[in-house]
């Protein structure tokens, strides 16, 4: 078994469970928040401070990494870990999602998906087949099968006809999969925002017994009240002794949205891209430190917060890296970033383990959010 999924306790409050996601690299305590490292890096950290930081497990990409350096590349290097110096576990998205936000000149067939390289325009091809050998050649402990994330709003009759396929695609992944006992696969759910859709998606990739699922298609630009319902009625859908991954989200008030309605992991670049324009997360809200109201503002980004940036930095000094484009600025803010989201987690999972997590939301939220939610 590539991973061990060890459900330790269920929330008497809400949906939301604690776990364990036991994988070749190491141990997960879940809900947990996936840090994006798209080229092989978590851009602006080095692996060290993702550990001191306490990332559990990082996100990275079939569809980037098969573009630049190439897949080959890094199993020459010995793999994905060897090849980052990051020796914990990584998760791989398939690509499908990528090859829809960024390449021109995209065509999907029933074989998959032919696109251009957005880097040299050069023409490409990844279908399912290709996704499991790229995937494999990277060797992260948990890999994603092929799928198509319909855009929103769709048509009713695109999703499904891109659900059905997606399901065939999933078959295929599984079969084409080298490494079950070393890589977990993980089945994409589809459907859209239609509940019978979802219902048919997650039924066929449950029959097919992937070791864990994961929740696409969501965080496309829908409602976040609309996200949430697709939530209440697939979570229920999937098996609650396997792991439960909503892919691309998100923001605080997502995650422990997410939390609640059962979601065990979650990954975003919301944190990180956002750091990178001075934008900050602190327990009071958004900061905007490149703002001019901090120019002499001598405080920490978050007088609550005890990460590395809060304890030796001022908004005045980041203010001014970032104004001045100094890689030190997008370097601290970054690590704020993940450091606030993760702590997040971790306190989402002491609420869990206190049945309070519903009372955690809505002081969180008063905080964040300045309103009782
Ligand atoms: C400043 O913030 C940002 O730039 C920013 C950008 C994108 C997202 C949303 C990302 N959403 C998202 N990522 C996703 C990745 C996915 N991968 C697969 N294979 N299948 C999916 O169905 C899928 C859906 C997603 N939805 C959120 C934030």
């Amino acid at each position: 078994m590539a991973i061990r999924y060890e459900l330790l306790k269920t929330c008497h409050q809400t949906g939301a469970r604690l776990g364990r996601l036991h994988t070749p690299h190491g141990i997960v305590e879940t809900p947990a928040f996936m840090p994006v490292g798209t080229l092989a890096t978590v851009k602006a950290m080095s692996p060290e401070e993702l550990e001191e930081m306490d990332a559990q497990i990082i996100l990275s990409n079939t569809y980037h990494l098969f573009l630049r350096p190439g897949h080959e590349v890094v199993a020459a290097a010995g793999g994905l870990h060897r090849f980052m110096h990051w020796n914990r576990p990584i998760l791989t998205d398939s690509g499908g999602f990528q090859v829809f936000s960024l390449s021109k000149l995209r065509h999907i067939t029933e074989d998959g998906v032919t696109f251009r390289s957005h880097i040299s325009g050069e023409p490409l091809f990844i279908g399912p087949e290709k996704a499991m050998e790229i995937q494999n050649a990277l060797g992260s402990d948990i890999i994603m099968a092929f799928d198509e994330c319909a855009p929103y709003p769709a048509e009713r009759e695109y999703v499904e006809t891109s659900l059905e396929r997606t399901t065939r695609w999933a078959e295929r992944c599984l079969k084409a999969h080298k490494r079950p006992d070393e890589q977990a696969l993980f089945g994409i759910v589809q459907g859209g925002v239609y509940r019978d859709l979802r219902e048919r998606s997650a039924r066929s990739l449950t029959a097919l017994d992937f070791p864990g699922y994961a929740i696409g298609g969501l965080s496309v630009g829908e409602p976040k009240e609309i996200m949430y319902d697709v939530l209440e009625y697939t979570v229920p859908l999937l098996p609650d002794t396997k792991p439960r991954y909503l892919m691309g989200v998100g923001s605080p008030d997502a995650l422990v949205e997410g939390a609640v309605r059962g979601i065990d992991m979650f990954d975003c670049v919301l944190p990180t891209r956002i750091a990178r324009n001075g934008t900050t997360m602190t327990s009071r809200g958004r900061l905007v430190v490149r703002n001019a109201k901090y120019a002499r503002d001598f405080s920490p980004l978050d007088p609550a917060c005890d990460c590395y940036t809060c304890r030796n930095y001022t908004r005045a000094y980041i203010r001014h890296l970032i104004k001045s484009d100094e890689i030190l600025g997008l370097r601290l803010t970054t690590y704020h970033n993940l450091y606030f989201l993760l702590r997040l987690m971790e306190n989402v999972r002491q609420a869990i383990r206190e049945d309070r997590l519903r009372n955690f939301r809505d002081e969180f939220f008063a905080q964040y959010y300045g309103q009782n939610s």
